[in-house]
């Protein structure tokens, strides 16, 4: 069993290497070519502001799902993304109805600062965290102590965020100014009805 990584107010588990090199190079390239990749945009401030990464959005039927300002519709399971959301849920022994899966093209690209802690999440949710392609920082801290705390994701690692993590830290995945190659990550998640 990993070790917790956060010292208090939540659960985070890094399970290096989930995935095989080999594995990780297959699902790497099958859903870099395969998902329907989009670029978004929000409002704020008044104008239309492109996200810094791709997105996309996969999961059962109703598994609708409100993120950066829009409600968005899943598309349905792909093979390869249902075999991968049948060893996260062994390996976290629950079950996820969807994954937000993100294309981070280069070193610009970005996460802002956030916690998953919207309504349809419920109290406590398990978001299980695929990384594949190349590392990047993940970074945390705590919305009151200000503590912080860096992760580095690698090509085929598992992280778990659970118990009560997303209400009391943010998370985000900043820009570098080392060079980076493209990185997916996938996040699978419990939706329920709002
Ligand atoms: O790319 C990552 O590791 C983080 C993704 C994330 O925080 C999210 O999709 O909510
Ligand atoms: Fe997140």
């Amino acid at each position: 069993m990993a070790p917790n990584l956060v010292p208090f107010d939540g659960e985070l588990y890094l399970i290096k290497q989930f995935y095989s090199l080999p594995e990780s190079d297959r699902l790497f390239e099958q859903l870099k070519s395969d998902l329907a990749w989009q670029e978004e945009a929000i409002f704020i401030y008044g104008r239309w502001v492109k996200v810094p990464r791709l997105m996309c959005w996969y999961g059962d039927s109703d598994a609708w799902y409100r993120y950066s300002g829009v409600n968005h519709q899943p598309m349905p399971w792909t093979p390869v993304l249902q075999a991968i959301r049948e060893k996260v849920e062994q390996q976290c022994q629950c079950s996820f109805n969807s994954v937000l899966a993100n294309l981070y093209r280069d070193s610009n690209d970005s996460m802002g600062c956030h916690a998953d802690d919207e309504k349809e999440l419920g109290p406590n949710p398990v978001i299980a965290s695929l990384s594949l392609g190349d590392e990047r920082l993940f970074r945390l801290h705590h919305k009151k102590t200000n503590d912080k705390l860096d992760i580095v994701l690698g090509h085929g690692d598992l992280l778990v965020m659970a118990g009560t993590l997303q209400y009391h830290w943010m998370h985000s995945v900043p820009k570098t100014k080392k060079l980076k190659t493209s990185r997916i990550n996938l996040t699978f998640r419990a939706i329920r009805a709002a």
